[in-house]
């Protein structure tokens, strides 16, 4: 009997890590039009505090706070009225005791003044004074300086990913062109003599082709540069010969198919007889998953991968090995889970771990997982999932009630 020598996810990550120890990640700076959905390279600190000057919240009058003690909506304090300033310029005049003067929104704050009222508890007394009728503490209605960004401020770790907010936090910072991780170039094969595109009509015994389409978007999704695809006929020498290119151009070379025992399946002997060191893993302790291949090739510095040909384990594993290792090398950090409680009782694999796909139904606390279970030749079970939860190695499995971390998808 020749069963393949299976590893953990655990012990399959830590491998990956260790071949691409020496693996340089190559940055790049784009425009910050550009920068959405990037991963920044570099820890970013800011030179000078942001906002550099002091900045009204409301419509109303700056003041020394002191002056407005003891105010109530019955008895007023008068004060002068020195300078009406204008948003974008700078205040000219320092206010003194018993002086004030209008601010708009977002204006600057003068010297002397630690405080504004809103222009709702304020009369007009004559054109030089007003009534107040507010009494507000220190820092009332003000944005102090560097109270956004400190000066020196470490603001945007390396390793964030840039949604829509850091986008505004980079652009208040003056950072327009932005320090990223040049994306991992990946090439995609996928090999079964049965498969014909997605616009063909299959024959007997073919089926159309989905990894290739599934791992396109996987790539899209998760920040990959596509640099190749193939779809190849289970023949030794053109799987060969496309990962010997693929090799040249790629640090990631995903092959779907051919992973297995079966008398077509070359994929391993064929990533090993490439790679220097070669194969390190084939078939890891995962349902589904088992007959995947890990690999590295020194000299490129390409990370090859051969995935199950089954299109749902294929997807499991390029999200648990590939993007996994993708974020790790970029220090980008796991994405947040969700917690539900599982709707019935579920068995584990003996020996392996399973990631189990769920549906997450509205509980009353909460969500509710509902397993999808079905072979793992089915597409559809992947579509109909929000997200999946992993059963450990050693667990029995999963009992109903139990609440369990879902990983959205
Ligand atoms: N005797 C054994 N047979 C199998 C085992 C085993 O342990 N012993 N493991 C099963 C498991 S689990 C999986 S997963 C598959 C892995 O197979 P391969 O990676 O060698 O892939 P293929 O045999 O080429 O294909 C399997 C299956 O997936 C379909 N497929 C392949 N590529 C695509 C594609 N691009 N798009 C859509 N569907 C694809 C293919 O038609 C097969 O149905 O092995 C089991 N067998
Ligand atoms: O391990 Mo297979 O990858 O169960 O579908």
């Amino acid at each position: 009997m020749n069963l393949l020598k299976v590893d953990t996810i655990a012990q399959s990550r830590e491998k990956l890590k260790a071949a691409v120890a020496e693996k340089k990640q190559a940055i790049e700076f784009v425009k910050l039009e550009d920068a959405l959905g990037r991963v920044i390279a570099s820890d970013l600190v800011s030179p000078e505090p942001i906002p550099h000057f002091r900045r009204s919240t409301v419509d109303g009058y700056a003041v020394r706070s002191s002056d407005t003690h003891g105010v109530t909506d019955s008895i007023p304090v008068f004060l002068e009225m020195v300078e009406k300033i204008a948003i974008g310029t700078p205040a000219v005049r320092t206010i003194g005791p018993g002086q004030c003067a209008y601010v708009p929104t977002g204006g600057m704050i003068p010297e002397g003044a630690d405080a504004v009222v809103m222009i709702e508890y304020c009369e007009t007394f004559d054109a030089d004074s007003i009534a107040v009728y507010d009494s507000v503490s220190a820092g009332r209605n003000v944005v102090g300086v560097g109270e956004d960004i400190r000066e020196e401020a470490l603001f945007l770790k390396k390793g964030t990913k840039i949604r829509p907010q850091e986008i505004g936090v980079l652009s208040s910072a003056g950072v327009h062109t932005v320090p990223v991780y040049k994306p991992w170039k990946i090439t995609i094969i996928s090999t079964g003599d049965e498969l014909v595109p997605a616009d063909q009509k299959p024959g007997p015994g073919q089926i159309r082709d989905i990894n290739t389409y599934v791992l396109e978007a996987m790539s899209e999704k998760y920040g990959f540069e596509v640099a190749g695809k193939y779809v190849l006929k289970d023949r030794r020498e053109l799987l060969e010969e496309a990962v010997k290119k693929a090799m040249q151009t790629s640090d990631l070379v995903a092959v779907s198919g051919g992973s297995s025992q079966g008398e077509k399946d070359h994929t391993a002997s064929v990533l090993d007889q490439l790679g220097d060191p070669g194969v390190f893993t084939h078939g890891i302790a995962l349902k589904p998953g088992k007959p995947t291949i890990l690999g590295y090739d020194k000299p490129s510095e390409t990370i090859l991968m051969g995935l199950p040909g089954h299109p749902a384990a294929a997807m499991m594993v390029f999200e648990l090995l590939a993007v996994w290792l993708y974020r790790s090398e970029t220090c980008q950090q796991a994405p947040k889970n969700t917690v539900a409680k599982m709707a019935v009782n579920v068995a584990g694999a003996p020996g392996r771990a399973t990631c189990l796909l769920v549906e997450l139904k509205d509980g009353p606390d909460g969500y509710i997982a509902e397993p999808i279970l079905g072979k793992s030749g089915l597409m559809t079970t992947l579509s109909r999932a929000h997200g999946y939860t992993m059963i450990e190695v050693n667990k029995e499995g999963l009992k109903a009630g139990e609440p369990v971390q879902v990983v959205l998808l």
